[in-house]
């Protein structure tokens, strides 16, 4: 009974009495038995690394060893009681779930003990002597390569291993319902060792964690340090957590009738409570108070699971407090969203963004199916919903508490399950509610998401369609406008009268778009152009077709109207394609590999020419993505076709270089501009976003061209004496005896003393 506590006593005494009831504890001769006898095993390479990496880097913060132990016991309450759920036997008769803090200064120990699922014997050896977590050799690696980074290390969560931050030995003492009690342990040298409990089964079920405390970590002992450090990284674990602790206890005890003092208000003990009224001196018995020290069971954490707390209630530090104990992430969250759910299904939820994504996030197939925790009506029941959160939002994270599941259905039919569904819809749009918050409330924080998440945004608008309309509101671009970021609804309010189309252009060098041939003419006139330039971009253009009406056009595609054409631009239109067909006839025959329309450019301010894709072409800079994925995949017949299409080639009718060009067709005199064709079409391909075809071809031409410009024979070539390399070495012949080896390593050394030695006249 832990109320009992220790029998009362008049000093005040700070320690607390060494043995809590109901708990159980090796002696030191037990444990020396188990060094002498338990059979050893080695620790996988990998935990040796992980561990001197923990001592050498975290030392300066050991105290995070009990947020990991603590949230070990608390994964292991969480298993067994959800194995209750659909087998009633499983918890036997340790039916209450908690964990106990137990510090013994005599001995400098520090016991954690828990009421979990516990540890098989297997299961000691695999979970204590490796790690699992994929990832951890290249997590250590780059760990190692930068020193000290204590922020990374406390990010992968050390788990177990961190107990050595403060103990130079730990005995583990686990009961799993499948097997008997083991005990292990180990001080952190290469082995650890584990022995069959010779006591038997004293847990009951569960685990117990004893660390022999090192020198310079004793204050772990102080109770006033460990309830400290429940309070602060262990506020939000959902079992209770007691701490066997002392305290001072104020009582009143009977006063033995005792001579009656001559004046009864001075030299009394200040703790005797002073009766002055006389009757009642009579009637009543004298009391005392004393003060005794009680060591007993101290409740340290307060279980209510904060999602079940009323949003108004709780301050922002609890959230993001509780955020970094739930997710274990070292910095607050950037945003969050506490909600409740009524309607078809009610659950509460909490989700929040973290503030910098795992760098794989987008990449990963499979860790992000654990971002979402699910419980059912506060038990937590997994975080393994493959599927759960589309893969644009996998970087979310956070919980769902439904009331409305049954408890005790097996995770595999849970996915599968109508309510999980329509709960999955609903936490979709939350998060885009949160996005949408952020972006109305808080620019600047909106800002910052959209540098981390951007890229999940535009994913979201591709691979979402339900959610596309929303998500399509949430992106933000560079443009032509100004510095800053800018939505597509911004964008639309400034359009300009009779503007039918968005305009906007893609490319990898976002710097090059102000001045690319496209987007001159736009510019000059004062129409805005967006500016795409994330690989994805080019993906996004072809989900996005229109918005609030307004078609998104591709200024380097056919098909851009400015709105503004009236009839006479039309008629002079007309009259330059024909003023200009004999040198456009010409060159489509000339380009024809690659070219199908040749016409008179609308575009074009001060560049001669601009090489376009067809309307249902692909943009140069999709080229290059198609073209890399055509290497990876040659029967792409999509890809093929889409590298395979005709370009248009646009002239810019009153540039003097195609008006010299039209004077010489219409001259006769065409063929001279066969080479200058070819390099003024390949480079403007170049300028307008697209690969060279043939760059050997390209600089032979660009080369006769020079030769021309500066009068150097086109059939001189240079005058290179070739050298012949030597002549291939005679092979060494492989039956040479041992003594011939010697003789040649001998002969080889002296040619080596002789190379250090030089004679003189090397010299
Ligand atoms: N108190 C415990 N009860 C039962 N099993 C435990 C306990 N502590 C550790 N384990 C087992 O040992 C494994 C390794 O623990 P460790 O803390 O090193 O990593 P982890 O908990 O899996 O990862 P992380 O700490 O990052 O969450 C756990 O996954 C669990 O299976």
């Amino acid at each position: 009974d832990a109320s009992t506590g220790s029998a009362p006593n008049d000093s005040v005494a700070s320690e607390p009495a060494l043995k809590p009831p109901g708990v159980s504890f090796l002696t030191e001769d037990q444990e020396a038995k188990v060094r002498e006898s338990g059979q050893a095993y080695q620790f996988e390479t990998e935990v040796n690394k992980l561990m001197k990496l923990i001592i050498n880097s975290l030392y300066k913060s050991k105290e995070i060893f009990l947020r990991e132990l603590i949230s070990n016991a608390s994964d292991a309450l969480d298993k067994i009681r959800f194995a209750s759920l659909t087998d009633k036997d499983a918890l036997g008769d340790t039916v209450d779930l908690k964990i106990t803090l137990v510090a013994d200064k005599e001995r400098q120990t520090l016991t954690i003990t828990d009421t979990g699922v516990g540890m098989t014997f297997k299961d000691l050896k695999s979970n204590l002597g490796t790690i699992a977590k994929s990832g951890t050799a290249e997590f250590l690696a780059s760990v190692e390569s930068q020193k000290n980074n204590t922020n990374l290390i406390g990010q992968f969560g050390v788990g177990f291993y961190s107990a050595f931050l403060i103990a130079d030995r730990v005995t583990v003492v686990s009961k799993n319902n499948e097997d008997k009690q083991y005990i292990w342990e180990s001080t952190s040298e290469s082995d650890f060792r584990i022995i069959e409990d010779p006591r038997g089964n004293t847990l009951g079920r569960g685990t117990q964690i004893v660390l022999h405390v090192k020198k310079d970590a004793l204050e772990y002992l102080e109770q006033s340090k460990l309830r400290q450090l429940v309070q602060r990284y262990s506020e939000f674990i959902n079992f209770p957590i007691y701490l066997w602790a002392s305290k001072t206890e104020t009582e009143q005890v009977p006063v033995e009738d005792e001579p009656e003092a001559e004046t009864p208000n001075d030299d009394l003990d200040d703790d005797i409570e002073d009766v002055t009224d006389k009757e009642e001196k009579d009637t009543k018995p004298k009391t005392k108070t004393i003060t005794k020290t009680v060591t007993d069971w101290e409740l340290t954490n307060q279980q209510k699971p904060i999602w079940t707390r009323r949003p108004a209630d709780i301050t922002e530090r609890e959230y993001n407090e509780f955020y970094m104990s739930f997710t274990k992430d070292a910095v607050e969250p950037l945003a969050y969203n506490h909600f409740r759910a009524e309607g078809e299904v009610e659950f509460k939820s909490i989700l929040f963004v973290p503030k910098k994504p795992n760098p794989a996030f987008l990449q990963s197939g499979d860790d992000w199916t654990h971002n979402v925790k699910l419980f059912v009506r506060r038990v937590f029941i997994t975080d393994e919903l493959l599927g759960f959160l589309p893969r644009w939002l996998s970087f979310l994270k956070g919980l769902v508490d439904s009331d409305d599941l049954p408890l005790n259905v097996s995770r595999e039919t849970l996915q599968q399950h109508s309510i999980i569904k329509v709960i999955k819809k609903r936490v979709i749009a939350k998060a885009i509610d949160m996005f949408r918050t952020m972006a109305a409330k808080d620019e600047e924080k909106y800002i910052e998401f959209w540098g981390s998440y951007g890229n999940a945004i535009k994913l979201g608008v591709i691979e979402d369609p339900a959610n596309k309309k929303k998500l399509m509101k949430l992106l933000r671009f560079r443009s032509s406008h100004s510095e800053k970021l800018t939505s597509l609804e911004q964008y639309v309010s400034r359009m300009r009268k009779g503007q039918p189309q968005i305009y906007f252009i893609t490319g990898e060098q976002p710097d090059t778009f102000s001045t690319s041939p496209f987007v001159e003419k736009l510019i000059a006139r004062g129409y805005e152009v967006l500016y795409f330039s994330d690989p994805i971009d080019e993906y996004l253009t072809n989900a996005v077709m229109d918005f609030d009406g307004k078609k998104l056009q591709h200024v380097g595609k056919s098909g851009l109207k400015y709105g503004d054409e009236d009839e006479k631009s039309g008629e002079s239109l007309k009259e330059q394609e024909e003023k200009f067909k004999p040198l456009r006839d010409h060159l489509k025959e000339r380009l024809s590999a690659w070219v199908d329309t040749v016409r008179v450019s609308q575009q074009l301010t001060t560049s001669p020419c601009a090489v376009l894709a067809g309307e249902y072409g692909v943009s140069g800079a999709m080229e290059k993505i198609l073209q890399a994925q055509a290497i990876a995949n040659k029967d792409d017949f999509r890809a093929q076709m889409y590298l395979n299409q005709k370009k248009v080639f646009e002239i810019n009718p009153e540039h003097p270089l195609m008006i010299k060009m039209l004077e010489k067709v219409n001259a006769g005199k065409a063929s001279e501009l066969d080479d200058s064709i070819y390099v003024l079409f390949e480079s403007t391909a170049i300028a307008s976003g697209f690969a060279v075809r043939n760059p050997n071809d390209f600089a032979k031409k660009v080369e006769i061209v020079v030769r021309e410009r500066l009068g150097v024979d086109l059939k001189k070539e240079a005058q290179v004496k070739v050298v012949p390399a030597p002549a291939v070495e005679e092979p060494v012949k492989s039956t040479q005896s041992s003594d011939d080896v010697d003789a040649d390593a001998e002969a080889e050394e002296s040619a080596e003393e002789a190379e250090e030695a030089p004679e003189h006249d090397e010299l």
